[in-house]
């Protein structure tokens, strides 16, 4: 009989980590791990903390307690220019682009601590074959862009830094449902170059069903966590976050 192959280290990992604002705790205490080319999905209430914890992973916030380690190294006091140096890319939830600036520009603005033209020349390469707008509309102004399309160069542009880790907040939001489709095959495919994405979604029934891993962020703690399969199943899930009943029995009464 073949061996059991060892479990993988994580990439990243979140231990009992709190953080807030102010006098305010936010996070109480957030357990959570990835691992290398896996697409886990933080859904819950608004005001839960989702955000909270992609800014302390990314170095916006710092943590108060507990500890984050990425790659095996506890980044929690590191700088957020250090956190990117590493590898860590944060794609907010606002429109970020700058408007004025073609979209070929702004997809440059992601490279901007790289010196090496002829490194920074082959990463414009890589990230127009994977999101091929970059090259279609390089010269149209990016606030010209519907709303999918921008977000489509903004996750081009965290491409440059050929990051390991890209924190993603609700990058669904605002969007039509063909944009809402096309950006979720865009996460697919990041995780199938062997990128690891966390992503914040409130639109929980499409982050579940392209996540491998999920968890359920309730009042700053984890109240669930399972495969995204999982909780697209979870009965209790479906009614406080999916709109519906779940999958399972939806299915069986047709
Ligand atoms: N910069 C800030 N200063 C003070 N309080 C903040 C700040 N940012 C967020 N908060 C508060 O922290 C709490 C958690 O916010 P967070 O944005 O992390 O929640 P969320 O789960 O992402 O919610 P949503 O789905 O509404 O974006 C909220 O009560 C929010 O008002």
């Amino acid at each position: 009989m073949a061996p059991d192959s060892p479990p993988r280290e994580p990439l990243l990992s979140l231990q009992d980590v709190t953080a807030g604002y102010g006098a305010g705790l936010i996070l109480k205490g957030v357990t959570l791990s990835a691992t290398s080319g896996e697409i886990v999905c933080l859904i819950g209430p608004n005001g839960a903390g989702k955000s909270t914890v992609l800014k302390t992973i990314s170095g916006l916030l710092h943590h108060r307690d507990g500890s984050i380690l990425f790659a095996g190294e506890d980044i929690g006091r590191l700088s957020s220019r250090q956190r990117l140096d590493r590898g860590i890319v944060h794609v907010p939830q606002e429109r970020s682009l700058f408007p004025a600036m073609s979209v070929w520009e702004n997809v440059l603005m992601g490279a901007f601590i790289l010196s090496d033209q002829a490194v920074i020349r082959t990463r414009m390469e890589q990230v127009a074959e994977t999101f091929p707008i970059v090259a279609r509309r390089r010269h149209a102004q990016a606030g010209s862009l519907s709303g999918g399309e921008q977000k489509q160069v903004e996750l081009a542009r965290s491409l440059m830094l050929d990051p390991a880790l890209i924190l993603l907040d609700e990058p669904s939001i605002g969007l039509d449902p063909k944009s809402r489709t096309s950006v979720f095959a865009s996460i697919a495919a990041l995780a199938d170059e062997g990128r690891t994405v966390l992503l914040v979604e409130q639109n929980a029934r499409s982050g579940l069903a392209v996540a491998h891993k999920a968890a359920v962020l309730e009042a700053g703690r984890v109240a669930l966590t399972g495969t995204g399969e999982a909780l697209l199943d979870d009965p209790e899930v479906a009614r406080l976050y999916l709109g519906a009943s779940a999958r399972g029995p939806a299915k069986a009464a047709r």
